[in-house]
């Protein structure tokens, strides 16, 4: 890392990322570190210009108020405190709130003027580091990368194959819960456009015969999920030769699994539960990073907007939006009516401002009339939300000419469908998905 690095001492802020963000959008580099880093370790990370003691409500651990190693304030490094009335620092600063843009004002002189940090941080140097990194941790020995088409392992695949060429292997699942079109993009993008190393694996079959009959949300996740690792280690126990895993950890997956006064531990992003005897190490390219940075990082690799700006998508896909027992028809008529409705999206200019969209289709069925005489049809329901953060969501007031011609396209293309309806629920108390 050639980057100078402002240093974050995690004294129990919840906003430890909005600063280490907004540190990072003044252009100098940041990371979180917990509140009793030594000495020895700060030295050992590279080109720290300046430390920030982070206080905040949860100093409290175990009953003991927490405070940072007193000799960092010897380490000859310039420390700014926020929060912390204990510091023995020349600058003190109020806690910080979530506003980015009134903490960038808040530290700018202490990180340009104090710190005299340079701003060299932004992608065109990260990727040239990463890159660099991955050949010397890789050299020339091979790395297999479960590659979904989600936002996070197409960047790890894209910057792999830039540093690695031939010696990355993608291996994508066609599990048959995939939106309309997805693994062909994969396909494509990566196989034909790119030239990567790409293993294609249709197991659609197997994953809804799996599935066949069984209602309950949190027994398909495990059947997907636990049938996906299942998968992707038959295709790995066929390679010879891999010593390596790729993986789109991101930065906050680090600092929500790592901090010592998080309250909630997640458990780390990554193709968990292969069996112990399939030994790799982990590659992890994009572990600094933060969810806009990977999109700028895609970009600044060359693979298209819409794949770096794709919405979010569950990892079971459209299992859990063709609800109760998934039949084929009725995940036809998921895979279809949402394929419409993106597309609307698109041509209304929604597909930029809306969080994230798309149809369920519910397992009961509602009488309806076609062709003059009575059906007994499938409904579609329409979800379309905004959120900041994922834990509160909001409806998205789509105009009505919009949702009568998405409404019109559904009932006369949609095999099997008779009815379509708006979910105007937010969360809560609602969730985004159904399932
Ligand atoms: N169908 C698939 N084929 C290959 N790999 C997959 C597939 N689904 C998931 N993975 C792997 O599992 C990881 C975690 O999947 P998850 O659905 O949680 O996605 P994510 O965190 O949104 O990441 P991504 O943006 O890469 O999809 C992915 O990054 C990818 O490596």
């Amino acid at each position: 890392m050639k980057q100078d690095m402002i240093v974050i001492l995690d004294l129990g802020s919840h906003e430890n990322t909005v600063l280490a963000r907004a540190i990072r959008a003044l252009g100098v580099y940041s990371e979180i570190y917990p509140h009793d880093i030594t000495v020895e370790e700060l030295k050992k990370l590279s080109n720290v210009k300046g430390i920030i003691i982070n206080g905040g409500p949860c100093n409290i651990v175990d009953g003991v108020a927490i405070d940072v190693n007193p000799s960092i304030y010897e380490a000859g490094i310039p420390v700014m405190a926020a929060g912390h009335d204990k510091a023995t620092c020349a600058v003190k600063l109020p806690q910080f709130t979530d506003d980015i843009e009134a903490i960038k004002a808040a530290v700018k002189p202490f990180v340009f003027e104090t710190c005299k940090a340079e701003a060299n941080w932004n992608m065109t140097n990260f990727v040239n580091d990463q890159i660099e990194l991955v050949r010397r941790q890789v050299g020339d020995r091979k790395v297999l990368l479960a590659l979904s088409g989600g936002v996070d392992s197409s960047v790890v695949a894209a910057l792999l194959l830039k540093a690695i060429g031939n010696n990355l292997v993608c291996v994508h699942v066609n599990h048959g819960l995939m939106r309309k079109g997805e693994s062909e993009d994969v396909v494509e993008m990566f196989g034909n456009q790119l030239k990567a190393n790409l293993i294609y694996v249709d197991v659609t079959d197997r994953f809804l015969t799996k599935l066949e009959g069984v209602e309950d949300p949190e027994q398909k996740r495990k059947i997907i999920g636990g049938e996906f690792i299942r998968v992707f280690e038959e295709e790995a126990r066929k390679l010879d030769g891999i010593d390596f895993l790729g993986q789109g950890t991101i930065y906050p997956d680090i600092v929500e699994s790592g901090t010592k006064t998080a309250k909630m531990v997640k458990s780390h992003h990554n193709v968990g539960g292969l069996p112990e005897d399939l030994q790799f190490e982990l590659v992890e390219p994009l572990r600094q990073l933060f969810k806009d940075e990977v999109r700028a990082c895609g970009l600044e690799l060359g693979l298209p907007y819409e794949m770096v700006y794709r919405q979010p998508f569950p990892g079971p896909g459209l299992g859990v939006r063709c609800l109760g027992a998934i039949t084929r028809d009725r995940l036809e008529a998921v895979r279809e009516s949402d394929a419409i409705l993106r597309e609307e999206f698109q041509l209304a200019g929604l597909d930029k401002k809306v969080w994230q969209y798309f149809t369920v289709v519910p397992d009961f069925k509602s009488v309806g009339v076609r062709d003059n005489a009575r059906s007994f049809e499938w409904p579609v329901i329409i979800r379309a939300v905004n959120t900041i953060d994922a834990m509160t969501a909001t409806i998205e007031q789509v105009e009505w000419p919009v949702l009568m011609k998405i409404t019109d396209r559904i009932l006369k293309e949609v095999k099997h469908v008779n009815r379509v309806c708006y979910d105007m629920s937010p969360k809560p108390n609602a969730t985004i998905e159904w399932e």
